[in-house]
């Protein structure tokens, strides 16, 4: 390496920034406290009976949405006029009293450790974003245990106190990141008698370094996600990783969640671009000391970080691989007359490995949602605009009541890209695929972001809505997804359920098979109860997920929502490993959020 090069390693070694968050450490003057994102964006209706999103910081802000408006009405009969309002928020009397003694509040004002025991950081901070979160947020009583305290390490040395004092003065710890988990992840067990406290993570978010010789860089645990995309964007580098959540979600929450973003294919999972993390655990630091790109030196121990839920340590900064920012983004869109054809076009790519940065496949009830979701002023180039819509019945022979759309994401070299382009137009062709352009590829990865905004509008207007996923292979794929829509169905009918909404989409691809993530959502005027009944319904179809051949989860992971089937689904072997493993790090369990296995360990 010549002086120049050696120096140019060196300095960019040498960053150390402090990252300024879109989201304050106060999060609700940005973030709405019960509901999904940024106060200032929202579904509303109208004056004139029109549903519109507010705000600008998403490209179908500010405008009437008339399709949607009639959707909502037709499909779950939806009246309008009906609003449920939501409570503005819990008196003080109704929030739990904290149970932090004076004397480690004393403590940590010694040892200057940032902190609060005010009722609403408390109660922000002791939810996630499941149906029942949130319902009981706007509608229902407040949780019946919050935290007792919040406190704000600034730095890895502040979490090694922190836990240190937990142990000597018998307290729990739950760590929290963006608060966008789906799983109860950083609900506080109810039977929790011990003080709680949740360590948000938010205030430890620098960049720590960035070494661009080697592609890597290293952040603290607390950035979010759009935050840390940013950084390194300026610097003219990318982490490629971008979970649907990752306007709000922080990296520690991606490694100790298993996140996978929808770039996957070419940036990789959570998994593959971390190097190293370090976890500050009751016992010590987890971390490797080196980081190179792979070592064989036995079991990888230090893999225990990923998806450990916040029951093992607290991850503190984590290093991950970069890549420089691609020269161009094109988006695509292919039409197909089936969902059948779509899954097998899908396969057909993975089987080829030529898959995009990303590609999706909504099925027909997804499609038409979509469709829905536009503005007047944007009907061209949409596909339900006459012209479209007669050529794709008439001439295609295409039937508007099946046909599904598979929307694409290409990065890299525009020449690579045109190339790769033909490519999968030419596999999607042989499946009965016709290219729908850029515009219906680019509105399906807006809506993304969007579409997280509609449940908050939906519990307005009595319906209830959660989506759920799984991974599956792909011989399973189609079955799964039928038997997961019938089994829901049949249940709606059984429970008098008239108007709902079942559908799928295939968002990743992989050689053996393909995560599919579900959204369900039904009205409940009638039912006294409508989020036992959701979860009751939920829980058949994550039964017959699992009877059709899928797992878990693909990447929402196992929280306190799913310990009944991570329980059943792995074997004794690797509960006992995993319950050694707890009882070594942390052997007074003050890490003892209730993720992942819900009986006492000694059970096992
Ligand atoms: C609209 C929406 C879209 C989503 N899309 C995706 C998606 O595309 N892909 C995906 O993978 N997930 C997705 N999720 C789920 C969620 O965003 C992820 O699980 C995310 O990784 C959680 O990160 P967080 O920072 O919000 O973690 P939190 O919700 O704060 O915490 C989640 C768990 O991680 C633990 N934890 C957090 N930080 C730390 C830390 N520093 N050290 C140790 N433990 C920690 C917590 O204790 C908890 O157990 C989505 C959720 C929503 C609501």
């Amino acid at each position: 390496m010549d002086e120049k090069e050696s120096n140019k390693t060196l300095k960019s070694s040498l960053v150390d920034t402090k990252v300024k968050s879109v989201i304050p450490k106060n999060r609700s003057e940005v973030l709405k406290w019960n509901g999904w994102g940024y106060r200032d964006s929202k579904f509303k209706v109208t004056d004139q009976g029109m549903i519109r999103f507010t705000g600008n910081r998403y490209s179908i802000g500010e405008t009437d949405l008339p399709f949607f408006t009639q959707w909502v009405q037709q499909v779950l009969n939806i009246d309008l006029t009906l609003r449920n309002v939501p409570r503005e928020k819990f008196s003080s009397r109704e929030i739990p009293l904290s149970r932090v003694s004076t004397n480690f509040l004393k403590i940590l004002k010694e040892m200057k450790i940032d902190h609060t025991t005010d009722d609403h950081a408390r109660l922000l901070r002791s939810h996630g974003q499941t149906l029942y979160d949130i319902y009981s947020l706007r509608y229902g009583k407040c949780f019946p245990r919050i935290c007792d305290l919040v406190v704000w390490p600034a730095n890895h040395n502040d979490v090694i106190s922190i836990v240190e004092l937990v142990n000597v003065h018998n307290i729990v710890i739950v760590p929290f990141g963006g608060g966008t988990n789906v799983s109860g992840a950083v609900s506080c067990p109810v039977n929790e008698n011990r003080c709680i406290v949740s360590v948000d993570t938010s205030q430890m978010n620098r960049l720590l370094w960035l070494d661009e010789s080697n592609l890597l860089v290293c952040f603290e645990a607390g950035v979010i996600g759009q935050d840390l995309e940013r950084e390194l964007n300026k610097r003219g580098y990318t982490c490629g990783h971008e979970p649907d959540s990752y306007e709000f979600s922080s990296l520690g929450g991606w490694v100790a969640t298993r996140a996978s973003g929808m770039k996957k294919n070419v940036y990789g999972n959570i998994e593959d671009l971390v190097i190293d993390a370090k976890m500050v655990t009751c016992k010590g630091v987890v971390e490797k000391n080196s980081k190179v790109p792979r070592m064989s030196s036995g079991p990888e121990f230090q893999q225990i970080v990923l998806g450990s839920e916040g029951t093992l340590g607290i991850i503190t900064e984590v290093t991950l691989k970069i890549r420089p920012l691609p020269d161009c983004r094109v988006y695509d869109s292919v039409v197909f007359p089936d969902f059948e054809s779509g899954v097998k076009c899908m396969r057909e790519v993975a089987r080829q490995r030529c898959q995009p940065v990303s590609i999706r496949l909504m099925d027909n009830t997804q499609f038409r949602f979509g469709q829905a979701l536009r503005s007047v002023e944007n009907t061209f180039g949409n596909l339900f605009d006459t012209f479209k819509k007669t050529y794709l019945t008439h001439v295609c022979g295409f039937r508007l009541e099946s046909i599904c759309v598979m929307t694409l994401l290409f990065e890299g070299k525009r020449s690579k890209v045109v190339t790769h382009r033909n490519c999968i137009a030419k596999i999607a062709m042989s499946f009965g695929g016709i290219t729908a352009g850029e515009r219906n590829g680019e509105r399906g990865y807006m809506l993304t972001f969007v579409i997280a905004y509609i449940r908050d509008l939906a519990l307005e207007y009595r319906v209830v809505a959660e989506s759920f996923e799984t991974s599956v292979s792909w011989d399973k794929t189609l079955s799964l997804c039928d038997n997961v829509k019938k089994t829901v169905a049949n249940e709606c009918n059984k429970l008098n359920i008239k108007y709902y909404l079942i559908s799928c989409r295939v968002t990743q691809t992989y050689d053996s098979g393909c995560c599919v993530y579900f959204y369900f959502g039904f009205n409940w005027t009638g039912l006294d109860d409508p989020v036992s009944t959701y979860h009751h319904i939920e829980t058949i179809a994550r039964d017959s997920i699992m009877a059709s051949g899928g797992s878990i989860s693909h990447h929402h992971g196992v929280g306190k929502l799913r310990t009944h089937w991570y329980e059943k689904h792995m074997s004794k072997t690797v509960l006992s490993l995993y319950s050694a493993s707890k009882k070594m790090l942390d052997p007074n369990n003050v890490f003892a959020n209730g993720n992942l296995i819900s009986f006492p360990l000694s059970k096992i």
